[in-house]
């Protein structure tokens, strides 16, 4: 098993209607076809929030204020289900500049609470998924 570790930022956009986007990986990738919080790999030396705004503006071509990012959990894989050890950092964003487009293929679509639930994801992202949900007032 490979020692480094990967790390992984993901963003919980959720609109003025209390819907979340999801972002569907490009069928070729690894979980492939899933729907996943958009997002992407830390680089070394980056601190995770400016990974995650910097991830966003690649992706879906907004633009994200580090203070509108709100941490809400983590998830993480030893390397059992996943080909190498993971940790995704999940945070929750309420407010940025643009409309959110899949400029990196795949395809976007908001969805309400019970319909994220219900969705096809990754393992991380359903944990990540039950802890954003835990933590939004009902
Ligand atoms: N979102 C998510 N990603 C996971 C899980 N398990 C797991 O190994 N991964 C992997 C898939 C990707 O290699 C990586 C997430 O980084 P990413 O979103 O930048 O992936 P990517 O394939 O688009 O990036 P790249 O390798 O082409 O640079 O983590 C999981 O449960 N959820």
């Amino acid at each position: 098993m490979s020692e480094h570790v990967v790390w992984v930022v993901a963003g919980a956009l959720v609109n003025g209607a209390d819907a979340c986007l999801m972002h569907r990986r490009p069928y070729e990738k690894h979980h492939g076809g899933l729907w996943e919080f958009p997002g992407g790999k830390v680089e070394d030396a980056e601190i995770p929030v400016k990974a995650l705004v910097r991830e966003l503006r690649e992706e879906l071509g907004i633009v994200v204020d580090p203070g509108d990012c709100e941490a809400v959990g983590f998830a993480e894989d030893a390397g059992e289900q996943s080909p190498f050890p993971i940790v995704i950092l999940l945070y929750r964003i309420h407010q940025w500049q643009g409309e959110p487009r899949a400029l990196e293929g795949g395809r976007i679509a908001w969805f309400a609470r019970a319909e994220v639930a219900e969705l096809d994801k990754p393992p991380l992202d359903r944990v990540l998924a039950a802890q954003l949900f835990e933590k939004l007032s009902p």
